[in-house]
């Protein structure tokens, strides 16, 4: 017997510190239970028990977040939306799916490719995460200079408020100007103001084959110029980069050989649309360009699906390459065009106040964001590590915001920047959203703790 009956819960140890954490590894998993709804009512109904009985919620996907939004640490109940997975429907008119908030991202991908159809929003997790966490934490990822983040796709949610109310926000249309549009405010809310149950997401056409090149800047100046003259010349799909030790933990984790001879500072994975010969030719001409303008020093293109997948790896799989560092993340971003100045500034910050730290700088420069990932030396414990990070984020945060920056571009707050919130957003923006959590969420049902 459970209080939860009939709604299945675990509660075995095993089951807790899996559930209770994402890919975070600085607090412990100590939730109390985790529940697994199967339908709106089954969440509304937790949502009354929690009232009932005084408990939390930690609205949970696939917990691939990298910032502590999905962490239940403090004897919250885990509500884990896995068990709601289905395709509600899919229309071709109109290009749009529903879904259950638990079917994974790839898989809603992969279901509108059968159809004919193209989900452009991506990233290196998005097999192992769930919809209702990417719009929770309005995912971004790797085609955003194209596509935009997930938010530009969210037609419709159904969503359980603090009070157990079911709204069902925009219903899947287009155009729809009446009044405030409330879905906004659940996108990238990080489960503090509600559950998502069900979403309805726009699809596109395929675009056309796509093609990579993998590029190697002169130095940091060269990157703004390449990726300008690549922009207007290409239709581009993507313009990642990554430091020269970013390829060192790839290669390292992959056994992989990086198919660069030269040593560069700085690489980047270009893709674009690639049609027909034309492009191709069109790539390699401006590719020369660069080089003899002094920008680029190395350079290569993908002949084929398979080579192209080859090189997305080395920006793809830095992540997961260095999480055995249990890496200091800062998700950074300012406008464009002032990406490498503010990299040079920080690159500087940290060595003279670190030296003893190792960093690691890749991203989606082509959105002005930077992860920056401080490495654990071996040596230090996690408890440590973590504490210096927390003690040299106040100077990165106000370099932040000396470059009118955002201290959290894609990974959300969580609670890995809760106290540092106020680098981008003001006293009175803050204040605003207290009281709009405490209009939907009266009670603090949901999420405590995070991400203000
Ligand atoms: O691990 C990171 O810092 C970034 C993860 C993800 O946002 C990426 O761009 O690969
Ligand atoms: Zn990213």
């Amino acid at each position: 017997m459970s209080r939860f009956d009939p709604i299945e819960s675990l509660t075995d140890d095993e089951s807790l510190a899996h559930y209770g954490r994402d890919w975070t590894r600085f607090w412990p998993a100590r939730p109390e239970a985790v529940v697994f709804p199967r339908s709106t009512e089954e969440v509304v109904d937790l949502v009354r028990l929690a009232r009932r009985d005084g408990l939390k919620l930690v609205p949970s996907g696939g917990r691939t977040g990298l910032s502590g939004g999905a962490v239940a640490s403090s004897g919250e109940v885990v509500v884990s939306l896995e068990k709601m997975r289905e395709l509600v429907e899919l229309d071709t008119t109109e290009p749009g799916l529903r879904a259950q908030a638990g079917l994974p991202v790839g898989e809603l991908q992969r279901r509108a490719t059968e159809a004919g159809l193209y989900y452009p929003v991506d990233w290196a997790a998005a097999a192992s995460s769930q919809l209702g966490g990417s719009i929770a934490t309005n995912a971004g990822g790797i085609r955003v200079l194209r596509y935009g983040m997930t938010r530009d796709w969210v037609q419709g949610l159904t969503v359980v408020t603090g009070t157990g109310e079911v709204l069902e926000l925009n219903r899947g249309l287009v155009k729809n100007n009446t009044g405030l549009d409330l879905r906004h405010l659940m996108i990238g809310s990080e489960g503090v103001l509600g559950i998502i149950t069900e979403a309805t997401m726009a699809l596109t056409r395929p675009p056309p084959e796509q093609s990579v090149l993998l590029i190697g800047f002169a130095g940091l100046s060269s990157i703004m110029p390449v990726f300008t003259e690549l922009r207007a010349g290409l239709t581009l799909s993507a313009f990642e980069f990554f430091d020269r030790r970013s390829i060192e933990y790839v290669a390292g984790a992959t056994g992989e050989d990086f198919p660069l001879d030269g040593e560069c500072p700085y690489y980047a994975v270009v893709e674009f649309d690639d049609p027909g010969q034309a492009s191709q030719e069109r790539a390699l001409e401006l590719f020369e360009r660069l080089a003899e303008a002094g920008h680029l020093a190395d350079g290569t293109i993908s002949q084929s699906l398979t080579q192209a997948k080859e090189l997305w790896r080395w920006r793809e799989a830095i992540s997961e390459s260095i999480s055995p560092m249990t890496p200091y993340k800062n998700d950074l971003s300012v406008r464009v065009s002032r990406v490498p100045e503010f990299l040079d500034a920080l690159d500087r910050l940290v060595s003279e106040h670190y030296p003893e730290f190792e960093v690691v700088w890749f991203g989606h420069i082509g959105d002005g964001n930077l992860h920056m990932n401080v490495l654990r030396p071996e040596d230090w414990s996690i408890g440590n590590f973590h504490a210096a990070g927390r003690e040299l984020s106040p100077r990165v945060f106000e370099l932040v915001r000396q470059f009118e920056g955002s201290v959290s571009a894609e990974h959300g707050v969580g609670l890995l920047k809760r106290e540092d919130l106020h680098y981008t957003r003001s006293k009175a923006e803050i204040e605003l959203m207290r009281q709009i959590k405490a209009a939907f969420d009266p009670e603090g049902i949901f999420n405590p703790g995070k991400v203000f």
